[in-house]
């Protein structure tokens, strides 16, 4: 009982942060858009690119919802490698592309493997089948093994210092410590919010003001509200919409799988 109320606490907060600060973090992308290309009359041009990538996610999903959230696993490993180190790691586009792709899928591997039961019903629930723990256990041992090879190269090639790497394993230590003490959706929470939404927000405002002052936060936050507001409703209408999704984490994951391309795309641009 204890332990069920403990969850519950646990979902709830996660819930929170990524609706909230997890959301944000994208809302801001036509702005972005707008000020890297630097011309108001892109906007429209932009918004049409943005929902017609949502609406090509969708129907991927429709065809085969199975490939879709694969793809999305797949894309959101890259992206969260890409923002994590983007600044770090710069070899050249196959390299580091490699590389993101493998951090993220450690990162995914380890928080699945911690919670495969959560998983497998999150994924039945979205898609009728689930990862099985072979999958998941190969692609963390490559992944691993893909990690430790590039850091071993870039360090041999003088490319970047020893301590960075030294760093990057301590935080992956503190991470698995977090998955294996918390619940799946707060372990995905922690690191969504503390570890990527937080910092990309930073340099969001950094690349769209400058500065990161207060002035600054508040003008980010005051853009975004809309599209923000927009996603939420967005989220109750599908939660109203399908009385058979028993899961609010369902509901959370389709909304992030829609804006998660889209988004990935706007924050490769903004790195490029
Ligand atoms: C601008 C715009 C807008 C908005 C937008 C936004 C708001 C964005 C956001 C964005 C974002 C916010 C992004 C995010 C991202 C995320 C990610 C990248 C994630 C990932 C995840 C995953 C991959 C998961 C997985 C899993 C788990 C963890 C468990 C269970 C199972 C599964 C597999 C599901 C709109 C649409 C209104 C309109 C138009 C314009």
């Amino acid at each position: 009982m204890s332990i069920q109320f403990g969850e519950v606490v646990e979902d709830f907060l996660a819930y929170i942060m990524v609706v909230s600060i997890g959301i944000l973090h994208g809302a801001n992308d036509l702005l972005i858009l707008s000020t890297k290309e630097k011309m108001d009359k892109t906007f429209r041009k932009n918004l049409v690119i943005y929902v017609s990538i949502i609406i090509l996610c969708v129907i991927i999903y429709l065809f085969s919802p199975f490939i879709a959230i694969l793809l999305f696993v797949l894309l959101s490993s890259y992206h969260f490698g890409e923002e994590h180190l983007g600044e770090t790691i710069n070899l050249n586009f196959l390299f580091n592309a490699v590389y993101f792709l493998a951090y993220g899928l450690f990162i995914f591997s380890l928080l699945f493997y911690q919670s495969i039961f959560d998983v497998a019903e999150i994924m039945i629930e979205l898609t009728g089948a689930t990862f099985t723990k072979f999958q998941i256990e190969t692609t963390l041992l490559t992944s691993a093994v893909f990690l430790l090879i590039g850091s071993l190269y870039l360090v041999l090639a003088k490319k970047n210092e020893v301590e960075i790497f030294v760093k990057e394993f301590f935080y992956l230590l503190l991470l698995f410590l977090v998955f294996k003490t918390s619940s799946l959706v707060l372990g995905f929470a922690v690191y969504f919010i503390f570890w990527h939404s937080i910092p990309s927000i930073i340099h969001q405002i950094q690349f769209i003001s400058g500065d990161l002052n207060r002035k600054n936060i508040l003008f980010y936050v005051k853009k975004a509200m809309i599209y923000w507001i927009i996603s939420i409703a967005g989220l109750l209408i599908l939660y109203q919409l399908f009385p058979q999704i028993k899961l609010f984490a369902t509901v959370v994951f389709v909304i992030l799988f829609a804006v998660t391309a889209p988004h990935t795309w706007v924050m490769h641009k903004m790195k490029n």
